[in-house]
């Protein structure tokens, strides 16, 4: 069974496969096993995120360690009972060892509780910490990122192998410092009783420690192919469930089964070696064990002959013998689980240290650039023009100046947008795309856009959303170069309606305020009404507070489209993209829409890219693209527009 649950639905994880996601991963195979990291670099990595669990942690590595001397008052009671009722037969010298021995005992059991809860305590904060922290970061990545990577490992990244780091940064390193204290304090009960058989004892540990080495690198390596194995599982079931209709119609469910089966069986062989190596330790490790013991008896016998030993010390010896051995056994299975930890902390480092292909001025692409001063901005613009520096400050108020190096956004844009002989090619890809596009869209203008499949009519959506940056030319908004203001206030000023109508699987409402999650309900309402949707939302059976499945799969196409019309209306940016809006539906629909469309577009700079020219309104200007390297003759059914980009 793969052991990653179901993540939270995201635009694009269930799409069925489209020219994006249908593209085969190129850096990242399903199995791929990311490059093993030292555990120093795993805990230097992940110790700061113990900060405010800190003083839990060492809370139930002190519990943990009181217990232990616990254990080690107890088998001293023990010890004096042997040889003072026992040997002795004198019962009056039993009770008070005997209360001391239950008192002892409680104290011990209470202390091991508390360890354990502060650790779990300690560890599940921890967890939704690093959880929270990795998943801010993936969201600072560009969408190069996912489109070369498979949903359900990454998934797998997100679960289990974020556990993997809790049980080695968190509750691992409170079992390490509090077996080791274990290991010191029974090592120094041991030399208090007898310091010639200690001696003997602690002659015998390394044997522990060779067993524990042999067996560390390989659970490591057979761990990172068991986790890779889960990713490649759980990709394959989140691809085949979120294209079941698909599945279904294509009579396409055995050779989904059997792509199931061929990556469990890939599974199953690391997970057996796993176990087998795990299981493989134990017998080890007992038979290191016994051969200690019988080696302290024999030694034992021997001084108990020459009278320089009472059998009750024997006894109480070896009773520490059975805390000690285990505890070094305990110090090499740790080192087996860290090992196995390790593996998944390697596959979420990898995660964590993606770069984004586009960064903010400023701050280089770090998470800070997301929500730190970008969040204050509200709106790029103001300003008509930029320096000559590229490096453009741009106030409220219209004005720009050249004297700062961060771009200051705090008003909604004009929507002024310009293309400057922009070349760009995909990553990894040798033929540019687009290869020296320019054109203006005056603020209010619409801009249609149009022209074969594949030559590059999404990416000018991208571009100017700074998915990419173009390899050479400039993309301006308002006359400011975009790479120099901050993603998040670019995108404020910016609404996409895309081909797939991407919805969550919250409630209608839900769905509507996604744009302006502050909207109030009336503004909801208003957005609904204006773009058609308020009738038929009245008419489901919880009105606009009723959910609409897994990716708006309970409403039909027509009604999907017309709440991404609403959640576009309701957002009211000065920028419109809208990418093949009238894709499947029949005319009257699609007159219908279209006609929605025109009050959308009302007053905002509108690029409009479609295949479908009817029902356009007759735009400010056309982009007719032509493929850079057109793999058939284009023909011309577009729009009589120039050919802006020609091969
Ligand atoms: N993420 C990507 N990585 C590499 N190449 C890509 C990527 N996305 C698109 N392409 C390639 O870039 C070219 C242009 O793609 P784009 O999606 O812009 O075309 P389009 O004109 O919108 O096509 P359509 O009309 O079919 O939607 C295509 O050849 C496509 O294969």
């Amino acid at each position: 069974m793969p052991r990653s649950g179901d993540g939270a639905p995201a635009p694009g994880r269930n799409a069925p496969p489209s020219k994006e996601n249908a593209s085969a991963p190129e850096d990242e195979a399903p199995g791929i096993i990311a490059p093993i990291i030292s555990i120093r670099t795993t805990l230097r990595e992940f110790w700061p995120q113990t900060r405010g669990v800190r003083r839990l942690f060492v809370a139930g590595v002190v519990a943990a360690v009181l217990a232990s001397v616990c254990e080690v008052g107890v088998i001293g009671l023990f010890g004096f009972i042997t040889d003072e009722v026992l040997a002795s037969g004198r019962l009056s010298a039993f009770w008070i060892p005997a209360g001391a021995w239950i008192g002892v005992g409680v104290l011990a059991g209470l202390l091991s509780f508390s360890s354990a809860y502060a650790t779990a305590l300690a560890g599940e904060r921890f967890l939704l910490r690093l959880r929270d922290r990795v998943f801010a970061h993936l969201q600072t990545l560009t969408p190069d990122y996912f489109e070369n990577r498979r949903l359900g490992d990454l998934m797998a990244r997100l679960t289990d192998d974020i556990e993997a780091i809790e049980e080695l940064v968190g509750s691992g390193l409170v079992r390490i410092i509090t077996t080791a204290a274990g290991a010191v304090l029974f090592s120094g009960a041991a030399f208090f009783i007898r310091w010639d058989l200690a001696l003997v004892t602690f002659a015998m540990v390394p044997l522990f420690l060779l067993v524990s080495k042999g067996f560390t690198s390989r659970l490591r390596n057979a761990s990172a192919r068991e986790r890779s194995s889960n990713g490649a599982m759980n990709s394959v079931i989140e691809e085949s469930l979120a294209n079941q209709s698909l599945v279904q119609a294509y009579n396409r469910q055995d050779a989904e089964a059997a792509r199931l089966h061929e990556e469990g069986r890939k599974w199953l062989l690391a997970n057996v070696t796993r176990a087998r190596l795990s299981a493989l330790y134990g017998p080890a490790a007992q038979i290191v064990e016994t051969l200690c013991l019988l080696v302290i008896i024999g030694v034992g016998a021997w001084e108990i002959a020459s009278g320089r030993l009472t059998i009750g010390g024997l006894l109480a010896f070896a009773a520490y013998l059975a805390y000690l051995y285990p505890t070094f056994q305990g110090l090499g299975e740790l080192a087996l689980s860290v090992s196995s930890a390790a593996a998944g902390a390697d596959r979420v480092i990898e995660v964590l240290h993606a770069k984004p292909m586009v960064t903010d001025p400023y701050d280089g692409g770090s998470e800070a650039g997301e929500d730190g001063a970008a969040g204050k901005g509200a709106a790029a613009g103001g300003a008509e023009s930029a320096t000559a520096s590229g490096r453009t400050a741009v106030q409220a108020n219209g004005t720009a100046s050249a004297s700062g190096d961060i771009v200051v956004v705090d008003s909604r844009a004009h929507g002024r947008i310009e293309f400057e002989s922009v070349v760009f090619a995909y990553p990894g890809r040798t033929r540019p795309t687009l290869t020296g596009l320019s054109f203006t869209a005056a603020p209010g203008e619409l801009v249609v856009c149009t022209g074969p499949s594949g030559a590059g009519k999404t990416t000018i959506a991208k571009l100017l959303l700074r998915f990419y940056d173009p390899t050479a030319g400039r993309v301006l908004l308002d006359g400011v170069d975009i790479r120099e203001m901050p993603r998040r206030s670019l995108r404020e000023n910016i609404t996409i309606l895309q081909q797939e109508n991407l919805l969550f699987s919250g409630t209608v409402r839900d769905n509507i305020a996604y744009g302006r999650p502050e909207a109030d309900p009336d503004e909801i309402v208003r957005a609904a009404i204006t773009a058609d949707a308020d009738g038929f939302i009245r008419t489901l059976p919880e009105g606009y507070d009723t959910p609409i499945g897994q990716r708006g799969r309970l409403l039909s196409g027509g009604q999907r489209q017309r709440i991404a019309i609403a959640r576009a209306i309701l957002r009211d940016a000065p920028v419109l993209i809208l990418d093949e809006p009238m894709t499947g539906l029949d005319a009257p629909t699609a007159a219908r829409i279209m006609e929605l469309l025109r009050r959308l577009m009302a007053g905002r700079t509108t690029i409009l890219i479609t295949h479908d020219l009817r029902h356009v309104p007759t735009p400010s200007r056309n982009i007719v693209l032509e493929p850079a390297h057109p793999p058939f003759a284009v023909e011309r059914p577009y729009l009589d527009g120039d050919p802006v980009v020609l091969s």
